[in-house]
């Protein structure tokens, strides 16, 4: 005889236990909230102090700047991830905490997050993923934007494609790091998951028209071939556009992630169109400060060799005789002298580790332009 039936447990004593435990959570998370009041206390007394000697009158949105520290939260996500026995996943431990930092944080003041918008984005969903809801997240009409409101101080962070797994580098991202001051101060990878969402208006009616940013279409295209033979296709800025656009016009159809079917008041139609089942974007965090090691980093490097025999072995052999990975490296023309070359390189490391301090002086003496772009904790979600 099962252990169940000779004891049955009540509905009514687990819902007294659910209710008990809950009182329980509800107080520790206060009780953190003002732990994390505390530490955000003891940042600006030393901060203040520290001012008293550099007399640097500072601005509101740096004092935010000194309360986030990002090297700690990846810390505490890998910790709470390492420490979890389930029956909770791994991720959603760390998407929980992730939540629960953010909005301890926000105690203080939200932070103002730039992203490529509109609402409903991928990058908007990226942007939540990597600070949580608790901040302010406000849409930029393009990459450029994002990096102007980051470099003129009007927001913390921005947020940017950096690379898709399907369609490879944004390439654009990688040109407006080149003349910008900005750091990188993290990284967000996101499954891109694309659903045919419509209104209620047009659910169960004719689809005359399915919209989507082209990467979208292109991502889902052998799955419409299939599904929709002979349907207007139309490419719009973005995802979030054809959402808009779709809880808008009659007989539309967008295509496009979770957010913006939400966002939009949208039905799915279908779920998971995406023709490639790992379809990933990579997105970078920008921002004004470097960011310390966390223990788990990655740095990122612009670099420029003059155009001679064995030039890219020169600056790519410090690392092997380090042992350091690389994670990536591309390539992408010079804008000030044709036939050159400049290369990102990714690699793991900080900028402050020993061992990446003396790579980093090899390749400055082999190279014409060298740039850190960032030191970033490794995406932890
Ligand atoms: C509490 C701190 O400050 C902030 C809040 C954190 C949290 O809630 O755990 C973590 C890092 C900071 O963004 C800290 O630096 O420890």
């Amino acid at each position: 005889m099962s252990e169940s039936k000779t004891s049955p447990v009540d509905l009514n004593t687990l819902r007294q236990d659910i209710d008990s435990i809950d009182t329980q959570i509800h107080e520790l998370l206060n009780r953190r909230a003002r732990c994390a009041q505390q530490v955000a206390e003891v940042k600006l007394a030393e901060f203040t102090a520290a001012q008293q000697f550099e007399s640097s009158g500072d601005s509101n949105s740096s004092q935010q700047l000194l309360f986030y520290r990002p090297e700690r939260e990846a810390q505490v996500l890998e910790r709470v991830k390492a420490a979890n026995n389930g029956p909770l996943a791994d991720d959603t431990v760390a998407f929980i905490f992730r939540e629960i930092m953010s909005a301890c944080l926000a105690l203080e003041k939200p932070m103002e997050v730039a992203y490529l918008g509109p609402g409903g984005t991928f990058t908007q969903a990226a942007a939540l993923k990597h600070f949580g809801h608790a901040v302010i997240s406000l849409p930029q009409a393009s990459i450029d934007g994002v990096f102007a409101k980051v470099e003129s101080g009007q927001c913390h962070y921005g947020v940017v494609p950096v690379e898709n797994s399907t369609e490879g580098m944004v390439s654009h991202t990688l040109d407006a790091f080149i003349n910008s001051p900005l750091k990188i101060c993290g990284e967000v990878e996101l499954r891109i998951r694309l659903h045919l969402l419509v209104s209620s208006q047009t659910s169960g009616k004719e689809i005359k028209r399915i919209c989507a940013h082209q990467q979208a279409l292109a991502q889902s295209r052998r799955w419409l071939d299939a599904n929709f033979p002979g349907i207007e296709r139309a490419a719009v800025s973005s995802n979030g556009e054809a959402a808009r656009m779709a809880a808008e016009e009659e007989g539309v159809a967008a295509i496009a992630g979770d957010l913006a079917e939400s966002q939009y008041g949208l039905q799915r139609l279908a779920g998971n169109i995406e023709d490639q089942p790992d379809n990933t974007t990579r997105f970078l965090i920008i921002g004004r400060e470097n960011v310390s090691p966390s223990g788990r980093d990655k740095t990122s490097l612009v670099v420029s060799a003059r155009n001679r025999p064995g030039a890219l072995f020169k600056l790519l052999e410090p690392f092997q005789k380090a042992d350091v990975m690389l994670t990536r490296i591309d390539t992408r023309p010079s804008r000030s002298e044709t036939w050159t070359y400049v290369f990102f390189i990714e690699f793991e490391g900080h900028r402050e580790d020993p061992k990446i301090i003396d790579i980093l002086n090899t390749i400055e003496q082999h190279s014409i332009m060298f740039k850190v772009l960032g030191s970033y904790p490794k995406a932890a979600l």
